[in-house]
């Protein structure tokens, strides 16, 4: 079998030029960075504030974003990077470019059709989505909008009940999830003024509970089911997904009970990434969760070339937070990202168009990162490293 050719990113770029011509523009910005101030007027402020808040001051949030300012890309010249190669593979996935979309949860406070909008839009283009524990809809609905040959991981919020957790994990292999991310860094929620200030919790009422409702091990430990009682079941699966008592050793349990690759989310100091990979982990996410959890956190950029640096010859280091331009996915894979994760913007796409607001998004993201990538004098994402990069000036 030949191998499949390259995708070639940077056409939207002359997809929206030409249909300028015909009088189209395109559905709504091309800036990324510029899609939460958009969507503030299309949400109410109750879900707007859940997804674009961050923990305490939001000095993190910032954090995140300062940190790309920071670190400059430098060009090179004259050395042919006019046909471009994104394609990468991470953690055993095949992967047109090195992105995918982060675990969103309960997307269905953006845009009714929710995940299943953003798993159609994944698949169109080939891009793996990780789905979240917290989704609207259920991982077997997911799956099926996202189609059979699509390529797709499964966050877990762990249960602290083995036998939910097993079985949540058992549906999620069978749809079809290849590859397991266990977020660390929200055992439980942090302390968001935009959320409490509204008291927007959407998960207390009931939304994006659909995989532990539809759950049969989960039911079986109810006395009525939630669409009876849902009071009842929200109470046991908050404490139930919010547990106490994780600790490194308890890794072996998800470890003995996947038997794809796994990976840790949420990674920040490189002595925990070595722990992760002490612990059988095939990769680990340096995230500071988007800025949401740890008001003071260091950014995430700025934790990325300690932790790949430790742990990057053992294991494979995904980056999230804060990525927002093709020149932000460069310089993650500059200190040492094999692949980015994105989240907000492509929720705010959801917002905006359902779909099709996602896939603008997305193919926005990867024409920039396209054409920043040749510009920049490089043909493949595994060309770039730290001395791609400079500080800026102070
Ligand atoms: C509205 C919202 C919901 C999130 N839900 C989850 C979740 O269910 N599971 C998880 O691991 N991370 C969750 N995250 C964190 C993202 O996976 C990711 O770490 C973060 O959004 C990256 O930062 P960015 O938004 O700056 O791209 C959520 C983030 C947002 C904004
Ligand atoms: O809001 C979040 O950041 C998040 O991770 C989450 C946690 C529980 C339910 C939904 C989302």
């Amino acid at each position: 079998m030949s191998e499949p050719s390259p995708v070639n990113f940077g056409n939207y770029q002359n997809d929206i030029y030409l249909n300028g011509l015909d009088g189209h523009l395109p559905p709504f910005t091309t800036d990324l960075t510029a899609l939460g101030a958009s969507a503030r007027e299309r949400l109410d402020p109750g879900a707007f504030g859940y997804v674009a808040g961050a923990a305490g001051s939001g000095a993190t949030h910032r954090a995140n974003r300062e940190a790309f300012e920071r670190h400059r890309l430098v060009p090179r010249m004259l050395r042919d990077a006019t046909a471009r190669d994104l394609r990468t593979r991470v953690l055993g996935t095949d992967m047109p470019a090195p992105v995918l979309l982060a675990p969103v949860g309960v997307q269905s406070i953006v845009h009714p059709d929710g995940e299943l909008a953003t798993a159609r839009a994944a698949a169109s283009l080939g891009v793996p989505m990780v789905l979240s524990t917290a989704s609207s809809y259920t991982v077997e609905q997911v799956a099926e909008a996202n189609g059979p040959d699509a390529p797709r991981w499964f966050q877990l919020y762990w249960p602290n009940d083995d036998d939910v957790c097993l079985s949540i994990l058992d549906r999620a292999r069978r749809a079809g999830f290849t590859t397991l991310v266990v977020t660390l860094d929200t055992w439980t929620l942090a302390w968001r003024p935009q959320d409490l200030d509204q008291s927007y919790l959407p998960f207390i009422r009931g939304v994006g509970t659909a995989i532990p409702f539809s759950d049969p091990a989960f039911r079986a430990g109810l006395a009525q089911p939630p669409e009876e009682d849902l009071i009842a079941a929200v109470l046991r699966w908050v404490p139930m997904f919010t547990g106490t008592d994780r600790s490194w050793e308890r890794l072996s349990f998800l470890r003995e009970h996947w038997d794809g690759p796994i990976a840790v989310k949420g990674v920040q100091h490189p002595d925990d990434a070595r722990r992760a990979v002490d612990a059988g982990m095939d990769g680990v996410i340096v995230s500071n969760h988007g800025g949401r959890q740890v008001d003071g956190a260091a950014a995430s950029l700025d934790m990325l070339p300690e932790v790949a640096e430790a742990v990057g010859d053992r294991t494979e280091v995904l980056f999230d937070s804060g990525v927002r331009t093709g020149s932000d996915v460069l310089k993650a894979l500059a200190l040492g990202a094999r692949a980015v994760l994105v989240g907000r913007p492509y929720a705010y796409g959801l917002a905006h168009g359902g779909e099709e607001g996602v896939r603008h998004v997305l193919r926005s993201l990867l024409a920039d990162l396209d054409l920043t990538l040749g510009l920049s004098g490089h043909r493949t994402p595994g060309e770039l490293s730290p001395d791609s990069l400079r500080h800026r000036p102070s």
